[in-house]
């Protein structure tokens, strides 16, 4: 692919393992509300490469997506504890007007970041802690309705239908990522929820990199490393876009140390 990738939120976290990890693999257009410092651009990315804008400013997208091949929209608050005004805006009104200015402009594909708090209600009391452990084979797998577990949960939910939608009426090929718990270095420390769906910085910086390359119509996929403990289904992210995750949290004690044998 010769065009550009429109990478929104590129300078939070998801947005800097990304370009980390294959900041060297494609062109890009990077779009941040906030500038981003030199440090934050990959090389051979300059000024002229970086578009300060709001998601929401229809004007602004719109230029943005011009000449641009696939995007991948990050893009939010990223908080599950967010109040429903910042949501609704940032997350709903901006992913629609991303989905929007991508028809326009022609873009062929589209990869959205949605979160596991899209389907959290779905670890009941009933359900949990077992479910994050090794001998529990409770799995989600992406076929199953939302769930969401907070308001934050709700606004990614929606960015997903806005997927299908663009998807069914438009052409645009759409890949939703239910993306678990991004942690640079090692999985998240004593929290075994977190363990469960780590995406490692390298890993994620791959499945985004699939997004890019792979074909596919719509879907939806958890991104997640290859935990053994886990109760999200990779098999569809594996299949559709040949993920092929690295890491295991397994690797790490409960508290963050590397394991023995790791
Ligand atoms: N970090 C994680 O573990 C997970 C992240 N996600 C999703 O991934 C995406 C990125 O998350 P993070 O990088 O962790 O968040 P972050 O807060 O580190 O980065 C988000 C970036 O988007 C920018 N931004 C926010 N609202 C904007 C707007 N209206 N217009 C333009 N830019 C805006 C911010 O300036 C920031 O640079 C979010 O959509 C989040 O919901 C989903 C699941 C887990
Ligand atoms: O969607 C997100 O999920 C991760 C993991 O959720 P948590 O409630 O287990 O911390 C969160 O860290 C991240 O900020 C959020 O965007």
């Amino acid at each position: 692919m010769d065009d550009p990738v429109l990478l929104t939120g590129a300078g939070g976290r998801v947005g800097q393992a990304i370009l980390n990890g294959v900041g060297d693999a494609h062109e890009w257009r990077l779009l941040d509300r906030e500038p981003l410092s030199d440090d934050r651009l990959p090389a051979g990315v300059d000024e002229d490469d970086v578009v300060v804008a709001d998601v929401t400013d229809d004007e602004a997208i719109a230029e943005a997506m011009q000449g641009v091949g696939a995007v991948i929209h990050l893009a939010g608050d990223p908080r599950p504890e967010a109040p429903w005004n910042s949501v609704l805006s940032n997350n709903i009104d901006g992913t629609q007007t991303v989905f929007e200015a991508a028809v326009d402009a022609g873009v062929e594909k589209v990869a959205f970041a949605s979160s596991n708090h899209a389907v959290s209600a779905y670890e009941t009391d009933e359900r949990t802690p077992e479910m994050y452990r090794t001998d529990d084979d409770y799995r989600l797998d992406g076929t199953e309705l939302p769930r969401p577990g907070n308001l934050y949960g709700v606004s990614k939910a929606a960015g997903e239908t806005l997927g299908r939608y663009y998807h069914d009426a438009e052409g645009l090929s759409v890949v939703c990522v239910r993306i678990g718990n991004l942690t640079e270095g090692h999985p998240p420390r004593n929290y075994e929820r977190g363990q469960a769906m780590w995406l490692s910085h390298r890993d994620c910086a791959h499945l985004f990199d699939r997004c890019i390359r792979a074909d596919y119509d719509y879907e939806i996929v958890y991104g997640i490393s290859d935990n053994e403990r886990k109760y999200y289904s990779i098999e569809r992210a594996k299949a559709v876009l040949g993920y092929d995750p690295q890491d295991d949290s397994a690797a790490y004690t409960l508290s963050g140390e590397p394991t023995e044998e790791a």
